[in-house]
């Protein structure tokens, strides 16, 4: 496990997800496409491009899970992912042809967040996700206080999940140049008293 110790004092978590049997590229094209449910009754108004995958068949979530189990353990507090279950899952997509691809700050409707990046173009410029505060991970010293960023940018990369408390404050800057599509996996501890999302207003 490869994990950057820069992002984890701030209470980031990126890991590679490393799996020979899946074209990450080959999903993001299959996913950046809107389907009839994503044009009409699902959008989501806060993102450019919203698409809801909970239901797609072959969708890899499995494992995807199962590469970044080990990070969720050793810095989220959780004993087992059995402690955890898949609330929602959804894609997101940015290109130079939408009218607004930022997104507006906000949390999560989840206890632990998985962003995974499946595509970004080479020429890309802007689209980082922008994380305001500091947040604690397990086993991780915290930042002493004058050294705590007020605010840091988060870059994208293919293969590479972000995970982060679902509290942690975040948006996605606009796009300048190219083109971008994660999946964003919402995790929820199936223990409802451990649970702090559910009553969550996300947005300010
Ligand atoms: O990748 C993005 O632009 C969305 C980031 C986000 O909202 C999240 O990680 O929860
Ligand atoms: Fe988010």
């Amino acid at each position: 496990m490869i994990i950057d110790n820069k992002l984890l004092q701030c209470g980031i978590c990126r890991v590679a997800v490393v799996d020979d049997g899946i074209d990450w590229l080959d999903w993001a094209s299959k996913l950046s496409k809107p389907t009839l449910d994503s044009l009409t009754f699902e959008g989501d108004s806060h993102y450019a491009f919203y698409r809801n995958i909970m239901d797609e068949p072959s969708f890899p979530f499995p494992i995807i899970l199962n590469h970044v189990a080990a990070a969720v353990q050793k810095y989220f507090d959780v004993n087992s992912m059995e402690e955890m279950r898949l609330d929602d899952a959804f894609c997101v997509h940015y290109n130079t042809s939408q009218k607004d691809s930022s997104g507006a700050k906000h949390t999560d409707p989840s206890d632990i967040t998985i962003n995974m990046c499946l595509e970004v173009s080479d020429n890309i410029e802007g689209s980082q996700v922008k994380f305001y505060g500091t947040k604690n991970l397990h086993d991780v010293l915290p930042l002493k206080d004058d050294d705590s960023a007020s605010a840091f940018l988060v870059e994208q990369q293919p293969g590479y999940a972000t995970i982060h408390w679902g509290d942690h404050p975040h948006e996605t800057l606009p796009i300048e140049h190219g083109r971008r599509t994660n999946v964003i996996m919402t995790l929820m501890f199936k223990d409802k008293s451990r649970s702090q999302a559910a009553n969550r207003t996300c947005y300010y």
